[in-house]
């Protein structure tokens, strides 16, 4: 359903993508690499967000940039946590996120109550987001990226910040959410994403280094090890964030 050909992107004098191409049908996709891999920038692509220097974004056969304001109601996007409109309540930015999405009026009290609830802050829509914490601040990012029931998800970190509860919470929405839709999640944390994902989509310095079932990459790149391992085979030299990746 979503296909990318062949994208190239270029800040500058940086290479940011060298050429990804991938296809994704229903399935929830883990896009895993280490800081600067390009993950932001592949996700900015296929939001569209940012415009490739060269390739192109199709969904079910038809280039998203002509699908234009279309695509908008096919995409629920969560990005990494930014300024959100802090005088807002919670109620009120995810009625202005429908308005955005051109979700009619008359679907718009029951979409937010509907995504309030998958990610457990219906008890918190009327308080303003300054009072929310980080956790709660991306949880309510992440209702947002459900209003409408779009058929493409688009997760940069998801589970930034969410406390083991929330995360939990998190990831069984998403492997429910991957059932139907095309979910590509974008984290550091393996963990978070083994157990659900179709298949892991391995990115180092712009270019798809290893790509398949958890599975499948373990037996190839880790035989005796786990999918963490794997991880650290492939980028462990590239890792400098000094963060360590629970398993
Ligand atoms: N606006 C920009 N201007 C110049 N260079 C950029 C810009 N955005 C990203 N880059 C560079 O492009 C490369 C890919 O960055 P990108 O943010 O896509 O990586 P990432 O995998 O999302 O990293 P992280 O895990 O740290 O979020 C990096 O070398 C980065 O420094």
């Amino acid at each position: 359903m979503l296909k990318l050909k062949e994208i190239k992107k270029a800040y500058k004098k940086t290479q940011a993508l060298e050429g990804v191409s991938l296809s994704l049908g229903p399935g929830v996709y883990a896009l895993l690499g280490p800081n600067g891999a390009g993950k932001s920038t592949m996700m900015n692509i296929i939001t569209g967000n940012l415009k490739p220097k060269s390739g192109q974004v199709l969904w079910k056969g038809e280039d998203t940039e002509k699908l234009g304001r279309c695509f908008r109601r096919i995409l629920g996007y969560a990005p990494q946590q930014q300024g959100l409109y802090d005088v807002f309540t919670g109620r009120r930015f995810l009625s202005y996120m429908a308005a955005l999405k051109e979700i009619p009026p008359s679907r718009t009290h029951a979409e937010i109550e509907r995504t309030a609830a998958a990610v457990n802050l219906t008890a918190k829509l009327d308080k303003k987001l300054s009072t929310y914490s980080g956790g709660m601040k991306q949880r309510i990012l992440i209702a947002q990226a459900l209003l409408g029931a779009p058929e493409l998800l688009v997760m940069d970190e998801p589970t930034a910040g969410l406390d083991p509860k929330e995360r939990i919470r998190v990831r069984e929405l998403l492997a429910q959410e991957g059932k139907q839709k095309v979910v590509l999640i974008a984290t550091h944390v393996v963990s978070d994403v083994e157990g659900i994902a179709k298949e892991m989509i391995l990115l180092k310095k712009g270019r798809i280094v290893a790509q398949g079932d958890p599975a499948d990459l373990i037996a190839r790149f880790a035989p005796t090890g786990t999918m963490e391992d794997v991880y650290l085979q492939l980028f462990g030299e590239d890792e400098t964030d000094g963060q360590t990746y629970p398993r």
